[in-house]
């Protein structure tokens, strides 16, 4: 179990409101797409989720207990850039990973423990697909390798909660879309809560089972860092055709928004409310249809 409740969160850096009045409750075991413009604050909110920054105002908890005060490994981090050590192995980038979740002190485990570790690294190169390239270096890894690199050293951990910022941001299409697979298989085998920040709306509407997008809903011109963003939409996607809907409508509107966004300096607004609009629309035609 992972439930996330996040109320009246608020971040500030400075005199810039960057995050403010979030209030969500994420049930365990969802798969959260977080979008919006670049510099809303998406990757701030994985900051805050992960206790790598504090909140100005606010609380998050996770099974109704506040997070603790520094990371933990039941939260799972992948970038978007591999977070790998050049000079080790695959299987040893691994092995450090659960070195310094069990042995935060020394960074090292002995004995028993280290052939234990040892096996779960294994199991774990496997599941990700790295078998048979276990003493490699991350160097003479292409760059969906080295992803899946990074993702084996948050799920050796095995985390409550993944949180992955842009992690298919730098991967050519079909690797992407190999990790696409091997993502949500992770996801559903090991029953994580994740969150995944992304700029690829498509990506986003595909993947999660719900998405979260950022925006501004007060502006100043005079002052525009008097206000932060929050979570202007929350759309579940528990409906396979409504997400079909919607993903197929997105490059039309993707592109009418770019158009329009550049003037109005608001993108996203109009996509957002489109996929709302959906959902409302076919839950009120299923609503009549069960009377
Ligand atoms: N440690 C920090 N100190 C001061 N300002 C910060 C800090 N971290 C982030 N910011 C500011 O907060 C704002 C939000 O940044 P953040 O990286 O969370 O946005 P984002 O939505 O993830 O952006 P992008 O989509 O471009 O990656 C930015 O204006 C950034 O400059």
């Amino acid at each position: 179990m992972s439930t996330v409740r996040v109320r009246d969160l608020w971040k500030q850096y400075g005199a810039q409101m960057v995050l403010e009045r979030i209030n969500l409750d994420i049930p365990s075991g969802e798969f959260c797409a977080l979008v919006g413009p670049s510099g809303c604050g998406k990757t701030t909110f994985l900051r805050l989720l992960l206790a790598m920054e504090q909140p100005t105002r606010g609380t998050i908890t996770v099974d109704g207990r506040p997070l603790p005060r520094e990371p933990r490994p039941d939260r799972g981090v992948v970038f978007q850039r591999y977070s790998v050590f050049p000079h080790l192995t695959v299987e040893e980038n691994v092995v450090l990973g659960l070195e310094f979740a069990r042995a935060p002190l020394t960074g090292r485990l002995y004995g028993a423990k280290r052939r234990r570790a040892l096996e779960e690294v294994a199991e774990t190169i496997e599941r990700v697909g790295l078998g048979p390239s276990r003493t490699k270096y991350p160097g003479e890894l292409s760059g969906g390798m080295q992803q899946r690199l990074s993702i084996a050293q948050a799920l050796v951990r095995k985390p409550r909660i993944l949180l992955m910022d842009e992690p298919f941001g730098a991967l050519d299409p079909g690797t992407k879309a190999q990790m696409y697979v091997l993502v949500r298989e992770l996801w559903r085998a090991e029953r994580m809560t994740v969150f995944m920040v992304t700029h690829d709306l498509k990506e986003g509407f595909s993947l999660a089972t719900r998405v979260l997008a950022f925006d501004k809903v007060r502006h100043d011109p005079q002052a525009p860092e008097a206000y932060g963003a929050t979570v202007k939409f929350n759309i579940p996607l528990d409906d396979k055709a409504e997400r079909a809907e919607i993903v197929s409508k997105l490059p039309a509107l993707a592109a009418s928004e770019n158009e329009e966004g550049a003037t109005r300096g608001r993108p996203w607004a109009r996509l957002f409310d489109f996929a709302g609009t959906t959902r409302r629309k076919r839950r009120d035609s299923h609503e009549r249809t069960s009377i």
